[in-house]
């Protein structure tokens, strides 16, 4: 299990435009870091570039600890906030999918699906839950695979006090395993986290 990112000296251009550059910051095992900043700053275009889906326009995002070398995609999950999920299929294929996917087993998301409560809402089709069920649909996606780094974007925008604060305790239980997390964020995390500024 990869053990740091480190993001060295990173600028992310979209279009004719910089958004920013020089940014440098490191997340390591049971840390979690949120990256704060105006709208368009470019935070989810660095979630993308650590996710290894947008080519820096100039510094480098490594990763350090076992298994290093192995593409990126394999040390995390990426949550954004359409969450990624086709609303003609019912949660449990979306769910099962995504575990069986991602290493995970049928066994695995039937356990991440009792975390986020879902168990009764695994017949209906996405397009028929709500906007804060589909959210705990994405979420519950973390949990049925393993994988160090989460990289959320506004990961609690749709959800209510509670789920916020039942978020709070999957994400502590995270960390308390070793993992990390980078989140995209307005508000702030339900767990201690370090800020990182994006675009000041
Ligand atoms: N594919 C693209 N082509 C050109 N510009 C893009 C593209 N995707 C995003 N942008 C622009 O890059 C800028 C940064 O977008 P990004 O979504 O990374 O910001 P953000 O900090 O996450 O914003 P918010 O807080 O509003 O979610 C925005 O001005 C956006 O319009």
């Amino acid at each position: 299990m990869i053990s740091r990112i480190l993001v060295q000296d990173v600028a992310i251009r979209r279009g004719e435009r910089l958004l920013f550059q020089g940014l440098s910051f490191t997340v390591s095992a049971g840390e979690a870091v949120a990256l704060t900043g105006r709208n368009g700053a470019g935070k989810t275009s660095l979630l993308r570039a650590v996710a290894g889906l947008l080519r820096p326009a100039a510094g480098s995002v490594a990763f350090e600890g076992g298994e290093a070398d192995a593409p990126p995609g394999s040390h995390l999950h990426l949550l954004g906030h359409l969450d990624g999920l086709k609303g003609g299929r019912t949660a449990w294929e979306e769910l099962r999918f995504a575990a069986l996917w991602q290493g995970g087993t049928e066994a695995s998301a039937r356990e991440a699906a009792s975390a986020l409560e879902l168990d009764r809402l695994l017949d209906l089709e996405v397009r028929k839950l709500s906007a804060g069920q589909r959210r705990r649909l994405a979420l519950a996606r973390l949990l049925a695979a393993p994988r160090a780094a989460w990289l959320l974007d506004e990961p609690l925008a749709p959800l209510d006090s509670v789920w916020r604060a039942r978020t709070g305790e999957l994400m502590a239980a995270h960390l308390a395993r070793g993992g990390m997390i980078l989140a995209a964020v307005h508000d702030p995390l339900p767990v201690p986290a370090r800020a990182v500024e994006v675009g000041a």
